[in-house]
């Protein structure tokens, strides 16, 4: 089977919210390929967190079944987070349908997620080894849907302040131009991650970055690179600084913002537009805009949906690859 749903952006391209059916009752979730759990707002929640979003009822679900002891717990970067028990049910993505999908009812949630209404949890796209619940681990969505889903694939189409979509089982080739390029992927930290040993800016010389390492994550807002592509970048951009106030590099919102092009896999080169790299202005006066290029320290980049709104990109979950190409 195939399976498609709408991508839409929040406010600022914050995040990317797409609905997903549970034993009936629909939710609007972040697809999220850097983590590997299914949660949900559910009405096992406080009654306060549970205000403004939409919580599944597991009561109301013909086809719901709690797992006996089961819990899960899980932190992100940024410090936010969900806990909670854990049944399955019967989960249909846009018509990629699996039963006894494991569904992780959160008890408790971080107050970022409680103000963030659009977002009623995530569905864990990475590698199941990184599922978090207790005492058996449970497998991703994507890798109970895969026998069934025509092809072992799915794809991220995701727009800049535009609606895009997540789809399962299909390769949708109008929706990229020219040919996908393929890397391997390496799984053993569970992300869908490649390496990135060189980049290049506009059409400057390539750079070495190496040992570097990256991975493909629609859960991640902007695009985190270590300090040599961040040098190497924002030295092309007048009056570009490093804003401490801000908390990352700002510039002009009147910059000429390059392309930032780099290697995934050693095998091809994905391009970053420099209208992309431009997140959003900083204040009201629009004359300061923030980076959609920040830092992060170490050699693990995460190319989050910055990158995704210059690429049409392809997870394959059969051979553990991943292709982009530019959007069509
Ligand atoms: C390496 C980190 C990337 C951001 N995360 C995520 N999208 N869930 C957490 C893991
Ligand atoms: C990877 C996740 C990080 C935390 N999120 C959030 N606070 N809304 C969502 C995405």
């Amino acid at each position: 089977g195939t399976g498609i749903v709408a991508a839409t952006p929040e406010r600022g391209d914050v995040e990317y919210l797409a609905p997903i059916n549970i034993g009936g009752q629909t939710l609007n979730m972040d697809f999220d390929s850097g983590s590997s759990d299914l949660w949900i707002f559910s009405t096992n929640l406080p009654a306060a967190s549970q205000t403004g979003h939409q919580n599944f009822d597991s009561t109301k679900s013909t086809t719901f079944k709690a797992i006996t002891g089961a819990t899960f717990s899980i932190s992100y970067g940024d410090g936010s987070g969900a806990a909670g028990m854990v049944g399955t049910d019967t989960v249909n993505i846009g018509g990629a349908t699996v039963t006894n999908q494991a569904v992780e009812l959160a008890t408790t949630v971080s107050a970022s997620f409680v103000s963030d209404t659009n977002s009623n949890g995530l569905v864990g796209l990475a590698y199941s080894k990184l599922n978090t619940v207790k005492p058996t681990q449970q497998k991703t969505f994507f890798d109970n849907a895969m026998p069934t889903l025509a092809q072992p694939v799915f794809t991220a189409d995701l727009r800049k302040a535009a609606v895009g979509s997540y789809e399962f089982g299909n390769i949708d080739a109008t929706k990229f131009n020219g040919s996908l390029q393929w890397a391997a992927v390496n799984t053993t930290q569970g992300f869908w991650q490649f390496s990135s040993t060189k980049f290049s800016v506009g059409t400057g010389a390539a750079m070495a970055n190496p040992g570097n390492q990256a991975i493909a994550d629609t859960g991640t807002t902007l695009m985190l690179a270590n300090a040599a592509v961040i040098n190497g970048y924002y030295s092309q951009v007048q009056g570009a600084v490093n804003n401490a106030t801000v908390g990352g590099v700002t510039f002009p919102c009147s910059a000429t913002l390059p392309d930032l092009n780099v290697d995934v896999g050693g095998n091809f080169n994905a391009v970053v537009r420099g209208d992309d790299i431009n997140f959003a202005p900083v204040d009201a006066t629009g004359q300061t805009c923030f980076g959609g290029l920040q830092a992060i320290s170490g050699n693990l980049q995460i190319f989050g949906d910055i990158m995704f709104k210059s690429n049409f990109v392809v997870f394959n979950g059969g051979n553990n690859s991943l292709a982009m190409a530019p959007h069509g």
